[in-house]
């Protein structure tokens, strides 16, 4: 028999906070991301090269592994101490002593996002006809795993209109989700970028994995170059801050998709862009929207 501690830690500490947990004796920490729709504020950052200022918003969801024996109050103590956070609350529920590596990878099944796009584990089999396009993603600390609506919209959109041969940017690549999928859809060239090196190094072996030839840079790598289609999925917040930025990237007659946008929150969007770009509501899945809008040679 072992124990499972559960809590849940603003997202900008789930990285220090599970070295220290592994410190301070846990087995294992799993992490999974956790986009609660509260009315907390959002994160001020957006500006390329700009750190964030506040993560409240962003919560992450830690599960960690510890041995009966182990003391879990002074192993919390222990690591948030060693990060200068408060301990947070917890939840313990006990788990029958197995291989817990196969158990925490039977929760992460293949996602299916149209009948000819699935996200699919690398410890699962991939099946499918000549038609499947599989992307092998493993649940990490980098955001894009398919799973949430804002991801799942993104990958819809690519799946239903990416041009032929278009050029994609994924501006906040996490994992390189969407510019793998690009890749795989049909794209000419792909380039991502994140604020996160995680995120990027994570984006370069998850392109790796799937032999898709995409380039991931930091956003102080970026050239100025224009994009056939330019995807980003951040939060309204960014979004809006990102504006000139990230129309200044769309190529005449090339499109712009937005997601991590609540419904509550699309005519802020829409007015946001008005100068720049028209967008309208492409799709909405479970309370968020992606918008979308295409750049005509007279708007620049
Ligand atoms: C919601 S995740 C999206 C990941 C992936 N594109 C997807 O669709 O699942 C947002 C990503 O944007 C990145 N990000 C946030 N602000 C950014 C900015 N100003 N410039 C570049 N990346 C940013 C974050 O680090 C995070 O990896």
């Amino acid at each position: 028999m072992w124990i499972e501690v559960i809590l849940s830690v603003p997202a900008e500490h789930t990285e220090d906070l599970s070295d220290a947990l592994m410190e301070a004796g846990a087995l294992s920490v799993a992490v999974e991301d956790e986009w609660a729709d509260t009315d907390a504020e959002q994160p001020l950052y957006g500006e390329p090269g700009l750190e964030p200022t506040t993560n409240a918003w962003a919560q992450s969801r830690l599960v960690i592994l510890v041995d009966p024996e182990t003391g879990i109050d002074d192993m919390l103590d222990v690591a948030c101490d060693a990060i200068s956070m408060t301990v947070p609350a917890y939840e313990t529920r006990k788990v029958e002593a197995q291989d817990w590596v196969r158990l925490t990878q039977s929760q992460f099944e293949p996602i299916s996002i149209t009948e000819h796009l699935w996200i699919v584990p690398t410890w699962h089999e991939t099946e499918g006809n000549a038609t499947r396009i599989n992307l092998r993603l493993d649940p990490g600390l980098a955001f894009g795993t398919g799973s949430h609506p804002t991801t799942r919209l993104c990958l819809q959109w690519l799946s239903a209109e990416l041009p032929k041969d278009a050029t994609v940017l994924d501006y906040g690549c996490g994992s390189g989700i969407l510019a793998i999928a690009a890749k795989k859809l049909g794209a000419s060239k792909v380039i991502g970028t994140d604020i996160d090196p995680q995120a990027v190094q994570s984006a370069v072996d998850n392109a790796s994995a799937n032999d898709a030839a995409a380039q991931f840079v930091l956003p102080d790598g970026m050239s100025s170059g224009q994009y056939g289609v330019v995807v980003a999925n951040i939060l309204s917040n960014p979004l809006k801050l990102l504006a000139p930025a990230l129309v200044g990237y769309v190529a005449d007659g090339g499109h712009l998709v937005l997601s991590g946008i609540l419904e509550r929150q699309t005519n802020e969007l829409i007015a946001a862009y008005a100068p720049y770009m028209p967008m309208h509501v492409w799709r909405a899945d479970d309370g968020w929207i992606c918008l979308v809008g295409q750049k005509t040679t007279s708007v620049n």
